[in-house]
């Protein structure tokens, strides 16, 4: 079985305001509510390419209610534990029309020392040799930085395929358990390592040096300019994304286009075990989700990849 954990999902509200004025009125142009959060998100992208997953984290309140009524209204199985308080976040999205792209991500909801230890005791309990495990995303402000480890400590890394997409220092603090992949962005990489990385070799050396700290793979995803994957063979793929001219597509909106990458890669890598046909996925799913409105299906998906 394929699980992913969110421990912070939200509702994004995606807006388009013209010429943004900051401390002034601003009426929203176009506007959209969308379920969001990265393992959410992963999980929508899994379950539209025909890959079965149980998304797993916690919600809470009217929204965590909404978060999870429509993830089944897509299709999605899901195995939240309801939090007793609070609501989960809503995340505010200036999108790319909107110059500046703005983002505001909230913190959610409390969740206690006892919910986290059960939880962490469900997890022992349900993941399995030849399960997927994917950790995403942020963590509510009250729940322990170790919450990813204490996880990880508790599952057999050897037997289970593990992928971590999350901020800095939590990433950081996962590598000494071997994930099977990690999937920083240009920024997050840039502030492991405290400067802004622009030049490939230095892209490369930086993926290798977490590699070094434990991770096994590494891809990491450059916007518009793509990815790059370094292996733990020692292989490195490049590739530019697919540009929207030539794919007669608009850029629509990037939010949910790294978790769609993520989603991707797992897709291709399981259909063959291959991290070539995991690398073209990932990047496909990527570029197709900001090429979309919320994000990309498996047509979407299939179209991008087989046009590149
Ligand atoms: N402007 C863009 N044009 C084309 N593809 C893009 C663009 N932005 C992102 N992508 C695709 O989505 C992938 C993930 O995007 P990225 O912004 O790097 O991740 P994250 O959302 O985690 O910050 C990229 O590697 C690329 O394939
Ligand atoms: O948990 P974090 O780091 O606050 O990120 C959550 C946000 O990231 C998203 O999952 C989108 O992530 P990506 O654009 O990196 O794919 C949103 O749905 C959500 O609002």
């Amino acid at each position: 079985m394929i699980y992913t954990v969110t421990f912070n999902p939200s509702l994004d509200y995606s807006i388009r305001i013209n010429d943004f004025a900051f401390g002034g009125l601003n009426r929203i142009g176009e506007e959209a509510i969308r379920v969001g959060g990265k393992g959410v998100n992963v999980s929508i992208v899994l379950n539209s390419l025909g890959v079965d997953n149980t998304a797993l984290g916690f919600i809470a309140g009217f929204t965590g209610k909404h978060i999870e009524s429509e993830m089944q209204r897509l299709g999605c199985t899901t195995q939240f534990t309801e939090l007793p308080e609070g609501f989960s976040r809503i995340n505010v999205k200036l999108d790319k029309a909107s110059e500046p792209q703005t983002e505001m991500n909230g913190q959610g909801p409390s969740v206690s020392g006892e919910e986290c230890k059960q939880f962490i005791g469900r997890m022992e309990r349900k993941i399995k040799a030849g399960d997927c495990l994917i950790l995403s995303g942020s963590i509510p402000r009250s729940m322990p930085r170790d919450m990813y480890e204490k996880i990880l400590e508790v599952i057999d890394m050897e037997k289970v395929l593990v992928i971590v997409d999350t901020n800095s220092d939590l990433l950081r603090r996962t590598l000494p358990y071997h994930p099977f992949l990690i999937k920083p962005n240009l920024i997050e990489l840039g502030e492991i390592f405290g400067r802004s990385l622009t030049d490939y070799d230095d892209i490369v050396g930086c993926a290798m040096h977490l590699q070094e700290e434990g991770a096994r793979n590494v891809l990491v995803s450059m916007g518009a300019d793509g990815a790059i994957l370094v292996t733990e063979n020692g292989q490195v793929f490049s590739s530019p994304a697919p540009k929207a001219d030539d794919l007669s597509q608009e850029l629509v909106d990037v939010n949910g286009a790294g978790d769609a990458m993520v989603a991707g890669f797992l897709a291709g890598y399981l259909e063959r075990h291959s991290m070539v046909d995991g690398f073209a996925k990932g990047l496909a799913a990527g570029s197709a989700t900001v090429y979309t409105s919320g994000l990309a299906d498996k047509q979407q998906i299939n179209l991008v990849a087989q046009r590149k």
